[in-house]
């Protein structure tokens, strides 16, 4: 099959340098229009510079009827089979030459076309339930080195199973919301006795996470071999991180409120069926896992997206970038992750969500956290300006970015966006 151009010319008659929202990729997300007096969630369909609003298409019977929903639970319950069906049919009214193309209906075009600038982007699903894994064997063994022990860094479980812990869903932010830096107890170093105050050691963890969908059975497993089927798409996270909370409170049951306060995702999910001329191979798994965990006869089961991590430190600042890593890398792949979560008979819901856990390479400027990167503050980023970071301050902007490219087929995943903001009691800054 020839490669779809970019994009359409009956909507973009002078081409965009270079879009992330290509014909290839066609993102789902949940917009409003900015400054309107009843603002409602609208579900819409990146391309470009613009946004195809379904809500308008869904009026017009071109889509089912769910899209006229606020949020896209019903479209990500639809299964897989409606998944391809729906970007099939997409394809067709955003092509130039398709008999059902939307350039021979100016009417639906002059109505469910937007323009990106003009909206503001909201969660793309009510979030039943948020875990995140702690799946990438450099990382692990990065905080085990720094945290517990450089000889043993991983523990011994971390080999058979994709570790996880249950998040808080209802912090879930999408990229444009500020982060208000978390107050919480520490313990100060040398002291014995922990303070309360504002973190003074505010990290970012560079993430992917899963939307699940399809329907599914409480008491049953999700298969590994079926795994491809109940995973809908995939968003950039940031899972906010106050380490001098979480490093007082974690052990024995791992985090808690070191990262409940914000995790923030991009608002354009990307189906893994665009996704697909982008699968690739993942690392080696030394042991073998158990069966139920083995990807077997399965060559690709990983993705090749390339991430960025960029820091923005003031107005007139242009973010710097100071991590480049890939999916690729991480160990545990997202079908293992939810393989994993559902093999105790766990409901799963659509809608819900699964972040990797921070993506970090080999090489020390692929490392996904500050915490990694400084080496936990000892080895200081120094920037453009000749200002230094250990770790965030207030004011401080960080920009999560990823796509995925191969020949004339590019999908991007936009970006993850968000500026520390002081801590607040009660409204007020904390001194
Ligand atoms: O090693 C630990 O004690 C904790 C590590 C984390 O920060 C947990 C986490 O969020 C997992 C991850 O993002 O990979
Ligand atoms: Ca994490
Ligand atoms: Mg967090």
């Amino acid at each position: 099959m020839a490669p779809l151009p970019s994009l359409p010319k009956f909507l973009f008659p002078n081409p965009l340098p270079r879009t992330d929202f290509t014909l290839h990729n066609l993102p789902f997300g949940v917009f409003s229009r900015t400054g309107s007096s009843m603002p409602r969630p609208t579900i819409g369909v990146a391309i470009g510079d613009k946004i195809l609003d379904m809500r308008v298409m869904a009026e017009k019977n071109l889509v089912p009827p769910y899209f006229a929903d606020f949020y896209l639970n019903p479209f990500m319950m639809a299964g897989r089979q409606a998944w391809s069906e729906v970007r099939e049919r997409l394809q067709q009214y955003l092509s130039d030459s398709h008999p059902s193309s939307l350039s021979h209906r100016p009417d639906v075009v002059k109505e469910a076309i937007v323009e990106q600038k003009d909206v503001t982007m909201h969660l793309p699903a009510v979030i039943g339930d948020y875990t995140d894994f702690y799946a990438s064997k450099e990382h692990a063994t990065n905080v085990g080195s720094i945290w517990r022990s450089k000889e043993n860094p991983l523990l011994p479980n971390w080999v058979h199973l994709p570790v996880g812990y249950h998040g808080r869903a209802s912090t879930i932010i999408p990229s444009g919301q500020p982060v208000i830096r978390p107050c919480g107890q520490m313990l100060p170093k040398d002291a014995d006795k922990p303070v309360f105050g504002p973190s003074k050691v505010l990290d970012f963890e560079l993430e992917m996470a899963s939307f699940v969908g399809g329907e599914f059975v409480a008491g049953d497993p999700v298969p590994l071999d079926q795994a491809r089927d109940k995973i809908f798409g995939l968003v950039l996270m940031n899972d906010w991180t106050a380490r001098d909370i979480q490093k007082w409170e974690y052990q024995p049951l791992g985090p808690f409120l070191g990262k409940s306060f914000a995790t923030a995702i991009s608002p354009w999910v990307v189906t893994l069926d665009a996704l697909e001329p982008f699968r690739c191979t993942a690392p080696e798994q030394d042991p073998e896992p158990l069966p139920h965990l083995r990807h077997r006869g399965v060559d690709f089961p990983s993705y090749d997206i390339k991430l960025e991590v960029a820091v923005k430190l003031e107005a007139d600042h242009s973010p710097e970038t100071i991590c480049r890593t890939n999916l690729r890398y991480m160990y545990w792949t997202i079908f293992q992750q939810l393989t994993h979560h559902a093999s105790n008979g766990c409901l799963m819901r659509a809608g819900d969500l699964l972040g990797t856990g921070t993506i970090s390479g080999k090489e020390k400027s692929s490392f996904g956290s500050l915490l990694e990167l400084t080496w936990a503050g000892s080895e200081p980023l120094r920037f453009s300006n000749g200002q230094e970071r250990k770790f965030l301050e207030d004011g401080d902007e960080v920009v999560m970015t990823g796509y995925a490219e191969k020949g004339p087929i590019r999908v991007g995943f936009g970006e993850c966006r968000n500026v520390v903001q002081p801590s607040r009691v009660r409204g007020e800054p904390v001194v």
